[in-house]
């Protein structure tokens, strides 16, 4: 099934058409991209933009119209009064999903005035941010109940088939009127980077009705995949990012892979390696882009003169690791993988000749507040290895406490590259 979709470009990457791409993509279905204008904008500013002819617009709708099987229509930037107009006429009949865009989240104007927004309201499914809502109904509106007054307004007054009315600016929680009726669709603040949100739940949205799902559950399940595109955005684009489903799938195969490969490796290393497992056991732990985090299931423990993992590699299989892992990346997001091992004087000192970086805590210096708190001590230990250093280190110790054992962390930016050190360690 194909979608159409009207919008702008943005230079930045972010928002715009090509957000709508990926996000009709990763969706599965075949993208119809329609120009209406080309702004200049980075995630920062928007220093302007350039409008098309209307016929150029009414050119491209008209190529693409009888040569596809067009499921819905998304119209995002439209830029112009002469633009709405086209761009009705020329998707008549089809299902048309309406992200009323008027301002960039930094304050731009995107179009020429109100007016030419609701040229194209009258049987849409239009999806306003509160900024854009208020503007659409001239309503104030400060809670969810006013939400659902303005979505009403728009709906009975402009004519529009539904209104979403996205409550990001407010509360998280979507409202929909749709047939007469108001629907709540509650969510949480997602941490990562929003602009483009408002291009890719709209795609979303053409993308489910096109796929035949009533609006309700069509909303539910644009909501969701936005809200991953905020949690798995990346720090270079900051934009959300409409192919965080696949990304995050294809990330955590190949870590999974390359985590397993690692931990074969590992086991050659067994009898070497056996004095150096602590009590506890040893972990190996690797990280994705996406800081999710791959290791040992139960742990690898000594097994007569050698050693063995107790389960296979999956996902969340450790704890303590994973904090450690995490805590490096915000200093160094290059370092993927950490193994620990059983301190020991000679361990560290090898280390050292081998000229890797070592970085130790000690938990004496632990303030009373982390030691209070739960979980705190790993991060807080990482943390203080590192400012300690002030350079990445490749090797963290610590002399343990009551009932905790001394341990050393080995890291390296590939699970391979912990592999080499730890052989290298352990090499007599
Ligand atoms: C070309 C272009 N189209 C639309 C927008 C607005 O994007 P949107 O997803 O509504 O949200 P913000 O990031 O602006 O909040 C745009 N900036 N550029
Ligand atoms: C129990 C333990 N403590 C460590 C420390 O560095 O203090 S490393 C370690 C073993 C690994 O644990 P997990 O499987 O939770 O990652």
């Amino acid at each position: 099934m194909a979608v159409l979709i009207v919008a702008g470009l943005d230079t930045g990457g972010g928002a715009g058409l090509k957000a709508d791409i990926e996000t009709v993509s990763a969706l599965g279905e075949h993208p119809l991209p329609v120009l209406t204008s080309v702004t200049y904008q980075n995630p920062s500013e928007v220093r302007g933009y350039h409008t098309l002819p209307p016929e150029v617009v009414r050119e491209q709708i008209r190529a693409v119209r009888g040569s596809f099987k067009i499921g819905a229509v998304k119209i995002g930037m439209l830029g112009s009064r002469e633009i709405a107009e086209a761009v009705k006429q020329e998707t008549e009949g089809l299902t048309r999903v309406l992200d009323p865009v008027m301002e960039s989240s930094t304050g731009a104007k995107l179009v020429d005035s109100v007016e030419s927004v609701k040229v194209l309201i009258l049987g849409s499914i239009v999806t306003p941010n509160v900024p854009e809502a208020e503007a659409l109904s001239g309503l104030k509106i400060r809670s969810i109940e006013e939400m659902k007054e303005a979505a009403k307004v728009i709906a009975e007054e402009l004519g529009a088939e539904a209104v979403v009315i996205k409550g990001g600016h407010l509360s998280y929680t979507d409202v929909l009127y749709w047939k007469g009726k108001l629907y709540e669709f509650p969510g949480e603040r997602v941490e990562g980077f929003t602009h483009g949100t408002g291009c890719v739940f709209s795609s979303a949205l053409a993308v489910f009705l096109a796929k035949g799902f009533e609006l309700p559950e069509t909303v539910e399940r644009a909501k969701r995949f936005v809200e991953g595109s905020i949690r798995f955005s990346k720090a270079e684009a900051r934009a959300v990012n409409p192919l965080w489903e696949l990304e995050r799938d294809a990330h955590r195969w190949r870590a999974k892979g390359e985590l397993e490969e690692a931990v074969k490796e590992l086991m050659e290393l067994g009898e070497k390696l056996n004095p150096h497992v602590p009590e506890v056991g040893t972990n190996f732990a690797l990280a994705t882009p996406f800081s999710e985090v791959f290791a040992v299931k139960g742990r690898i423990v000594r097994y007569g003169g050698t050693i063995k993992p107790v389960g296979p590699v999956e996902f969340n299989a450790s704890d303590h690791l994973r904090r450690a892992l995490l805590k490096m990346r915000e200093f160094y997001p290059e370092v993927r993988a950490v193994l620990n091992l059983r301190y020991s004087e000679e361990l560290v000192e090898k280390a050292k000749k081998l000229g890797l970086v070592v970085s130790f805590y000690d938990r004496r210096e632990e303030p009373e507040d982390v030691k209070r708190a739960e979980k705190g001590t790993m991060e807080w230990g990482i943390e203080s290895a590192v400012k300690r250093v002030g350079k990445r280190p490749d090797l963290i110790y610590h002399l343990g406490d009551w009932g905790k054992e001394p341990m050393v962390l080995i890291f390296g930016r590939s699970a391979m590259e912990v592999v080499e050190r730890v052989r290298a360690l352990s090499s007599r």
